[in-house]
């Protein structure tokens, strides 16, 4: 018997249209995420992390042109019209944004909030119900006086507790994926730590697939599961968090961890990657990390590598590390 998997992504690619300008952002970017299953985009600012995490759930209307293919437990998304979309967001797919504070409304309670949203998902009729599986829910993501916070407005709560009533709404409907971007990033750090606990206890709860965001080498290795790497648009390396984090094969994922601190090295002699991405709407030809890297060969500079496996559930981007690998 074929598993369908929760979220099946191939071939996303995502361009921006605004005023007859055609900006293309994210490039062929395929994964795959099982049930129980994680996924972690890892990349710098501005690699098209985020947008290819907004594009499977369609949130971006009619400013971009979405193209490939998203399946949602073997459903194709990227044919269907805003109304179904409606339905599926929050109810098979939900999303958990960076910024707590701009996804809840500040002039409601949070339990009406998350009452509210019970109702238009058809989880709970009646109005009282609601408001218990909201308390429910508000426990469940570690609040530890649901009903005083329930009755509170999101100005009331701190950070971590706004997201976590953020993430109480997000698997209020029981999701099959979750998609999580930048979740920690406007925490405290000893925040953060404990909201990646809580979205991996769910996870285990719930059985739900996980796609998160993050520029965070740290968060990625501290959370686990698998890893995709982000550059300009592009997947350019996948596998195991495990394996990708402690034995990179792309040079760009090697340049990004050479160049975090490492315990008791002098500021200044940290080795980083020389020069900066390319911008969007100027992406060089051949594979866009070519000007950059220091094994690149002339055909890099004029042939785009496609993602192929390079080992056991490892794919890399790269004809300088496929070559090694034949010739090991
Ligand atoms: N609505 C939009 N219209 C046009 N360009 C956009 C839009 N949203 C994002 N972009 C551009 O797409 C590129 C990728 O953005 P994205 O937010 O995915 O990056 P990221 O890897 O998630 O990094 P960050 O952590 O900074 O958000 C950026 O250059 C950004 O300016």
């Amino acid at each position: 018997m074929t598993v369908i998997p929760p979220l099946e992504v191939r071939d996303l690619s995502t361009t921006f249209v605004a005023r007859r300008r055609r900006t293309e952002v994210v490039r062929g970017v395929s994964f795959t995420i099982g049930r129980g299953e994680t996924m972690m985009l890892l990349g710098e600012s501005g690699s098209g992390k985020s947008v290819t995490a907004r594009s499977i759930m369609r949130l971006y209307g009619s400013s971009a042109e979405i193209g490939g293919s998203v399946r949602l437990a073997g459903q194709e998304l990227l044919g269907l019209g805003e109304p179904r979309l409606r339905a599926i967001r929050g109810n098979q797919i939900a999303l958990v944004p960076q910024d707590p504070t701009g996804a809840l409304d500040p002039l409601r309670r949070i339990g009406s909030q998350l009452a509210e949203v019970l109702a238009v998902h058809g989880v709970e009729g009646v109005k009282t119900a609601a408001h218990r599986r909201a308390e429910e829910l508000l426990a469940m993501v570690g609040i530890p006086d649901p009903k005083r916070v329930a009755g509170s407005y999101p100005h009331e709560l701190s950070g971590g507790m706004r997201q976590r009533a953020v993430i109480a709404i997000a698997v209020s409907c029981d999701p099959q994926v979750l998609i999580a971007d930048e979740p920690t990033t406007a925490l405290d750090v000893t925040v953060q730590a404990q909201i990646l606990e809580l979205l991996a206890r769910l996870q285990q709860r719930l059985g739900m697939a996980v796609l998160m965001v993050t520029h965070d080498v740290g968060v990625a290795a501290d959370f686990g599961g698998r890893v995709g790497v982000m550059y300009a648009g592009r997947l350019v390396e996948a596998g195991p968090a495990s394996e990708v984090l402690s034995a990179p094969r792309h040079p760009y994922t090697a340049g990004l961890l050479e160049s975090l601190p490492t315990p008791g090295a002098a500021r200044g002699a940290l080795r980083s990657i020389v020069g900066a991405p390319p911008p969007v709407g100027a992406f060089p030809a051949g594979c866009a990390f070519a000007p950059r890297c220091r094994q690149a060969r002339p055909s890099c500079t004029h042939e785009d590598p496609p993602l192929v496996a390079v080992a056991e559930d490892r794919a890399a981007a790269c004809p300088v590390v496929n070559a090694e690998r034949v010739v090991a």
